[in-house]
This record gives structure tokens, sequence and C-alpha cells, in this order.
């Protein structure tokens, strides 16, 4: 039998010996020089970074974004296939952030879980608990949650505040803990940039896993979020780092400044567990 999402991550965090998640953004336009204009570039320069940082990670987000505005979605099948097979105890999260009605929604999750053969994906709740029904019908499959993003407007909806004043986040955070998980493989985006509510939500959902984007690139200070977000366990976080590990550097050491930057990041997050 498969592991379920929530299985093969725990199982990944102590085997790993880390809480770092790859994000996989591939821009062609910083592609170095050795792969630029090769019409597998996208496969290419991701596999090699999978290689790169595999030691390093306990799991791998692409950003399906990146693929499919080139065209390359091919390419990111042939890349999941590639890790399912040799690094089969990576959980592989999609960042998709979907959200659409329940029909739509249906094959949205498909997508995810069929074509990519995912392990979770990331959606949207801003359309209710029919919208993300489909995804949780894929009973052992992970559905991660936006709740607090990393960006600056995330604040414009996420902290107004719901009619028994508790701020929108936080009402999602409680919302998917108390009703949306029973298959238990539920999981909630928070931002490293805002360690004051990562805190809260971490209070509100006890173990629950989080994927915690916005350090590196994004300036999110990493012992601020390890002591914000980590659960009882000393777990509990993907925390993902994308262009501060692929573009380490653009020169022909591009793997190996990769590998590095993966490494420096493990252990600075490892330095503050
Ligand atoms: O709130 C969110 C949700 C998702 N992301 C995604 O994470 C990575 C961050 O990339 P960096 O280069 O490390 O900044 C990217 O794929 C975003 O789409 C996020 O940043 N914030």
């Amino acid at each position: 039998m498969s592991m379920t999402f929530t299985e093969k991550l725990d199982q990944a965090w102590v085997h790993s010996n880390s809480m770092l998640m790859i994000g996989l953004d591939p821009d062609p336009q910083r592609f170095p020089a050795e792969i630029q204009g090769r019409p597998d570039a996208i496969y290419e320069f991701c596999r090699a970074i999978v290689d790169a940082t595999a030691p390093y990670v306990c799991g791998i987000k692409p950003q399906i974004a990146y693929f499919a505005s080139q065209g390359a979605e091919a390419q990111l099948e042939a890349l999941l296939r590639y890790v399912r097979e040799q690094y089969p105890q990576l959980p592989i999260v999609l960042d998709a952030k979907r959200g659409d009605i329940g029909s739509t929604a249906e094959q949205y999750a498909q997508e995810a879980f069929e074509r990519y053969q995912a392990d979770a994906v990331t959606v949207n709740p801003y359309m209710g608990y029919d919208s993300v029904q489909p995804y949780l019908s894929w009973q052992e499959k992970g559905v991660i949650v936006l709740c607090r993003t990393s960006n600056k407007g995330g604040s414009d909806l996420q902290f107004v505040e719901t009619i028994d004043g508790v701020p929108l986040y936080l009402h999602v955070a409680g919302l998917v803990a108390d009703r949306w998980n029973a298959n238990g493989q539920c999981a909630l985006v928070v931002g490293a940039t805002f360690p004051e509510e990562l805190a809260k939500v971490r209070e509100r959902v006890g173990d629950m896993p989080l994927l915690v984007p916005g350090i590196g690139a994004q300036g999110g200070d990493i012992p601020a979020t390890v002591k914000a977000g980590s659960n009882q366990r000393g777990t509990g976080m993907m925390i993902n780092s994308s262009r501060a590990i692929l573009y380490a550097s653009g020169g022909d050491d591009w793997r190996e400044a990769a590998a590095r930057a993966a490494l420096a990041t493990r252990d600075a997050i490892n330095a503050a567990r």
C-alpha cells in the first residue's frame, strides 16, 4: 500500500534531518549558459538542481506556472517521473494554488494527483468547502490550503476580521483544522515573512504541517521562522526556498553553488531548532 502524504513527509523530516523544501521555479532567462536554448532546458536545469540538493531537503515544490508559461508541461511530467524513480522518499508538492467550482476542481485534482502524481497540491480556500472537497476526496493526498501568504498584499483580505473578530487567516486555519481535515492530510501555507502570524497559526492547529515560503529571496528570518512554526516534535514545516538556491551562481559552478546554498540553508534551519 502506498504511503499517505503526511506519512511520507514525517519520514522525510526524520531521514533527511531537514525541514528545507527546494522550490523549482525555472526561469529560462536565468539559466546557465551551458543549457540556454536547449529544447529540454527546463527539465535539464531542474533535474540537475534536484540531484544537487536532494541530500539536504525534505521535499520538492515545483511551481506549475513556470512550466505552463513555457508550454513545458511534458518536461514537468518527465521531471516528476525522474524524482519518483530516483528519490522516492521525497514528497512532491505541486504549487498550483487552485480554486474553482467543484466540477472544475475535480479536473484540477486529477491534473495534480493523476497526471503529475504529486503527493500534495496547494489550493485557495476563497471559494469555500465545495471548491476544496474534490481534492479532499483523494484520501491519501495532501491538500495545502493558503492561510497567511508571504506577500505584503496578503493582508488586504487575510487580516479582515470575521464576524466574531477573528482575522480571516486564523478563521481559515480553524476551519481546516476542525472541519476540512477528516483524512488528516491537510496542511496550511504560512509565509516566513510573518513570524508573529506563523506562531498564532501553529498555536491554533497543533501539529499540522505548514508549508512556509518566504526565506531566501523574500528575506524571511530563519531563526524567527523556526521558533514560531515548529511543532511539538521540533518538525512540522516545509520551509521553501526557490530563487536563492536555484540561482546561487550563474556561472559554470551553478550545480555546486546550489548544493552549497541548500546545505547552508538546511544548517541554518537546524541551528535554530
Ligand atoms: O504565500 C506564498 C505562497 C507561495 N509562494 C511560492 O513559493 C515560492 C517562493 O519562491 P522564492 O524564490 O523562494 O521567493 C514561489 O514559487 C511562490 O510562488 C510564496 O512565495 N508565497
